[in-house]
């Protein structure tokens, strides 16, 4: 027990301040780059240039709310937390009246129960759930069919606490976009029009659950190696348990399941590291979209997430996660001009909208199918 004031009620299972710490001497672990946004958003060109080498070449990095007066995220995002602590305790006929696939056309918002991906050529299911809450039905912004969600969600103190958390989660991305289209040589506004707050998209609050782990020696995945689809992800979460692929991804999605970390001579080449939670900041990734926009320029960081290592795994695992995706009828061709090198004499890229391409990708990986081998 933490010596500050308890948070707990009997039955709350999400309670950040009272976790055990990250267990010291875990590795390998990722050294991620730090950036404040109070510092970024304050024109500091080094460190804007500094983003840029780290998203052309991680993709993955902490940003510090911790010297901002205004920001209220990670206090949103605890309060999110906890209010997703209620959704998963509902009962699962409930949850089930949500389930992600529930809408017609399918669908990726709504409720994903623990099992519905596939972690491994066996077939072994995922042992995470997720309530995704889209954007959309929450800022009442024109959807394509409404998402059956549960009434807790729109109560009006929760929906006001959403509806802020995804307004300021959407700000902050096309913040870090417009510094990232600057550096690229385009305009600081390239991004915006295919980002709007107000028009359809996939983006959602992600809240998720992980059990807690079952065992020491065979750690169960709780959402297997992927790279996000959007353009960008801000993600709070509190226990360890992510994994980032040392490797950066460009474009070739082929790896679906992991494969020993090592090359034909034995020599490790790459590996998953450990992302350890840092109090104040999020964890920000940039996604496939961004790949496709910039034809590789930016790169995504494949990711998963496991047990947490040491006692904090013996707890239930919760991550808040927000996708900023390109708007539902946005076509996903690369940008044209500044840093991002233009198509090559007759090559071609396919006429796929963000709805299409974003939903493709969910299926595949549902169902286990290397994503890179049916790309269209
Ligand atoms: O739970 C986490 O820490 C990461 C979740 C994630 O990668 C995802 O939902 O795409
Ligand atoms: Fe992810």
């Amino acid at each position: 027990m933490g010596s500050i004031a308890p948070e707990r009620t009997d039955s709350a299972e999400f309670t950040p301040r009272l976790y055990p710490p990250f267990p010291l001497g875990t590795e390998p672990v990722a050294h991620l780059d730090t950036f404040s946004l109070a510092e970024l958003q304050s024109n500091d060109l080094t460190e804007h240039a500094r983003l840029f080498k780290t998203c052309q070449n991680q993709g993955f990095f902490y940003l510090d709310f911790t010297d901002t007066s205004v920001e209220t995220l990670p206090q949103d995002a605890e309060a999110i937390g906890r209010l997703s602590e209620e959704v998963f305790k509902l009962t699962m006929s409930d949850k089930m009246r949500y389930k992600l696939t529930s809408q017609k056309p399918n669908s990726i918002l709504g409720y994903k129960v623990a099992g519905w991906t596939k972690t491994d050529a066996r077939g072994t299911p995922d042992t995470a759930e997720f309530m995704n809450v889209g954007k959309d039905d929450i800022l009442d912004n024109p959807t394509r069919t409404p998402t059956p969600l549960p009434d807790l969600v729109f109560e009006p103190a929760n929906r006001n606490l959403l509806a802020r958390y995804q307004a300021s989660c959407h700000r902050t991305g096309l913040d870090i976009m417009s510094i990232l289209a600057t550096q690229l040589g385009l305009a600081a506004d390239a991004f915006e029009d295919k980002h709007r707050l107000n028009e359809p998209s996939d983006d959602h609050v992600r809240m998720t659950r992980g059990p807690p782990r079952k065992d020491a020696s065979m750690p169960e995945i709780q959402t297997p190696g992927h790279t996000d689809f959007g353009t960008i992800t801000i993600l709070f979460n509190w226990l360890g348990g992510l994994q980032v692929w040392s490797e950066p991804s460009r474009g070739n999605f082929h790896q679906l399941f992991d494969s020993a970390p090592s090359n034909q001579t034995g020599t490790t080449v790459a590996e998953w590291l450990w992302v350890k939670p840092k109090p104040g900041h999020a964890i920000v990734n940039l996604g496939d979209a961004a790949v496709k926009f910039t034809g590789g320029v930016l790169c995504s960081g494949r990711h998963r997430v496991i047990p947490a290592p040491g006692e904090q795994g013996l707890l239930p695992r919760y991550s808040i996660v927000y996708f900023v995706r390109p708007e539902d009828k946005c076509v996903l061709k690369r940008l044209k001009g500044g840093r991002v090198p233009p198509l090559k004499e007759g090559e071609e890229e396919p006429e796929l909208t963000a709805q299409q391409w974003i939903l493709q990708q969910a299926l595949q990986l549902r169902d286990g199918v290397e994503k890179g081998k049916v790309e269209a």
